[in-house]
């Protein structure tokens, strides 16, 4: 099947207002799409179901997922054309717009700053919602830009006629598992790309960072049977750059149960703060939107790999040996907009810490809007 048929039969799909995610992971030529077979929105609460779940900021909310029982599955190769990613001038707002929400920002990042010299937490992530038009541009013109723009990004399009339409492109993987072994990874601090991925970083996004580790090696250390956090390093993601360590190891065989992982890693201070609960209190609190999906999580869930032990041994007495091995690979929800009538959402922030400064606080979410500007034309 070619990308344009899977897209085709994704729009049939979207036109029958009936659920759909279509997806391509961090650097594969591959475009993956569910489609559910009926409207009903199922959810799951044990995460031990087979399918693509789509989970809400608020972890005491609940978590979508379109089973794989339920749901037909297709597959493409599509070929990258051209980095288009510098191609697109950036849209700007007016100066109005722009100033009372800049002002708005600013007086939250300074409401955050003062709770943490109060000692209320270390960190936390203040957000903000950006509404454009976009006038008659498909969605799926949007997702075939994001595909184009960011190769090495899990780029998606996901929509339930009961829940929205959202589309994002994020660089930050929440937690991806086989079988025993898994992957993590800590993503904070932030600079604007210019020409360069060899740069300095300051104090405040080396701390920054520095707490996501320390909280997922908190969190993790007591399911884990090996642990290895690598140093942080420099990565480009769109026109940004991100200071990130990855995280690996072989979870305990009692301590594999997703549900108790997902617990302790989401939301993580990447996106709400430390500590966890008093931060989170925070944003519910005093955020001027909702979240909803923003700094949730989606992806792939428990999905079924066959790995035989001897691959050349083609015999019957080897197919008793082939293993059944489960496979989860799930996507912090950053870098995403939602599309309502003829506007699209954007959704985007930034973690303070004690040495925050507001009006670059304000330009970093600036900077991060231009992922999705840069595709709405
Ligand atoms: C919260 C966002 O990004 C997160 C926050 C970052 C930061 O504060 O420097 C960097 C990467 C992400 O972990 C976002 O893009 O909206």
């Amino acid at each position: 099947m070619t990308k344009d048929e899977l897209l085709k039969s994704v729009q049939a799909h979207w036109i029958s207002n009936l659920p759909f995610v279509a997806y391509s992971k961090p650097d594969t030529a591959l475009v993956n799409a569910v489609l559910q077979k009926s409207d009903q929105i199922h959810y799951t609460l044990d995460f031990e179901e087979s399918g693509f779940v789509f989970a809400p900021f608020n972890n005491q909310e609940e978590t979508i997922i379109f089973p794989s029982e339920n749901s037909k599955l297709l597959k493409a190769d599509f070929v990258v054309e051209a980095i288009a990613e510098n191609t697109k001038a950036d849209s700007t707002l007016g100066d109005e717009t722009e100033t009372s929400a800049q002002k708005q920002h600013k007086v939250l990042v300074e409401k955050a700053i003062s709770a943490i010299a109060d000692n209320k937490f270390k960190k936390v992530v203040i957000s903000r919602e950006e509404v454009l038009p976009i006038d008659e541009q498909s969605p799926f013109t949007l997702f075939e830009n994001l595909l184009q723009c960011y190769p090495s990004a899990m780029v998606y399009i996901w929509f339930h006629p009961k829940v929205g339409l959202w589309l994002g492109a994020t660089p930050e993987t929440l937690l991806q598992v086989e079988g025993l072994r898994f992957k993590t990874m800590a993503l904070a601090g932030t600079q604007a790309y210019i020409d360069t991925e060899a740069v300095v970083w300051d104090a405040k996004n080396i701390m920054e960072q520095q707490l996501v580790t320390n909280f997922i090696e908190d969190q993790l250390q007591p399911v884990v049977a090996t642990l290895n956090i690598m140093d942080a390093e420099t990565i480009k993601a769109g026109r940004l750059l991100h200071l990130r360590s990855h995280i690996s190891g072989i979870l305990k065989s009692d301590g594999n149960k997703l549900k108790h992982l997902l617990q302790a890693l989401h939301p993580t201070p990447a996106v709400c703060g430390l500590p966890k609960s008093e931060a989170k209190a925070f944003i519910l609190k005093n955020e001027n939107y909702n979240r909803e999906f923003y700094a949730g999580f989606l992806g792939e869930l428990n999905l079924s790999k066959t790995t035989s032990r001897n691959p050349n041994r083609r015999n019957v007495e080897n197919n008793a040996y082939a293993s059944i091995t489960k496979l989860s690979h799930l996507y912090v929800n950053l870098r995403c907009m939602q599309i309502k009538q003829q506007n699209a959402h954007l959704y985007v922030g930034g973690g303070i810490t004690q040495s925050s400064n507001p009006e670059a606080e304000w330009e970093e979410t600036v900077n991060k809007l231009q992922t999705m500007k840069r595709v709405l034309g």
